[in-house]
């Protein structure tokens, strides 16, 4: 294969893809797995994505009146708590790029009784459709290791955030210890595709989000991903051994 080819590739999981495919293809899972993607959460995680969530919004140090993007936001569980914190002052935006997974948080936050002060967008992390200085925070949870162009979503990201704003990742890490690679290993590739298809009747898509982990950087490349950006203060959080991991910066 010729790198001119080479370089208008991808991965999408274990795959190489054409780069102009992979959102869509991206896409597509998301709409095939919306409605069972809060229960599946649950029963993967065995519900400990909900504390990685609560400490990504300690982390956010976020506040009343602020306004804060929920990038890659899903089905909203994250907006739900900042809608909290930042009161009718303030606002969230969502934004993702599935509609399906869009209508199922908008839903979820209404049942709630969250109206007021978060709004839905439907946008591509890589270009966001907001005024250079709009955001105090940016949390992104486990959405960053989905997108095309990292860096891109990344430049991205720092454009829309004030000066001072905070930007905060959440996703999927490289455990620290081997042993539980091994074991951590086993659980990914053998079971949650069976949970997949059990549950969600789509074996295939979770195979795809166990492959996007995988293939997602580590610690220290996207801690270095993020400073070349031009993000300050880059630190990282490893939470349950490394299999969840929090990066955190500010713009200066
Ligand atoms: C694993 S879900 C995470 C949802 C939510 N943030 C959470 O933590 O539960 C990943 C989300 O990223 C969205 N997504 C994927 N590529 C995107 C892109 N290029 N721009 C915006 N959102 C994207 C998907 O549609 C999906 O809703």
């Amino acid at each position: 294969m010729n790198n001119k080819h080479k370089k208008n590739l991808t991965h999408f999981g274990f795959q190489e893809v054409p780069k102009n495919k992979k959102t869509l293809l991206v896409s597509k899972i998301f709409h095939d797995i919306a409605s069972k993607y809060d229960l599946m959460n649950d029963l993967m995680s065995f519900g400990i994505h909900r504390m990685w969530k609560r400490c990504m919004i300690h982390h956010s140090t976020v506040y009343t009146g602020q306004k804060v993007l929920d990038l890659a936001g899903g089905t909203g569980d994250l907006s739900i708590k900042f809608s909290r914190l930042v009161g009718n002052s303030g606002i969230v935006v969502l934004v993702d790029i599935n509609d399906s997974m869009i209508d199922i948080g908008q839903k979820k936050l209404r049942n709630l009784g969250i109206l007021n002060n978060v709004i839905y967008v439907q946008a591509d992390a890589e270009a966001l459709p907001f005024p250079d200085n709009t955001f105090d925070c940016v949390a992104v949870s486990f959405g960053l290791r989905n997108f095309t162009n990292k860096e891109q979503a990344l430049f991205s990201i720092h454009r829309v955030l004030k000066s001072k704003g905070k930007v905060l990742i959440l996703d999927f890490g490289v455990p620290i210890f081997k042993i539980l690679n091994t074991i951590y290993d086993l659980y990914s590739f053998h079971v949650l595709p069976k949970i997949g298809e059990l549950i969600a009747q789509n074996a295939n898509s979770y195979r795809y989000l166990v492959e996007s982990i995988r293939m997602h950087p580590d610690q220290e490349t996207l801690k270095n991903m993020m400073m070349q950006t031009g993000f300050n203060n880059v630190k990282y959080f490893n939470m349950t051994c490394g299999i969840a991991v929090l990066h955190c910066a500010h713009k200066y």
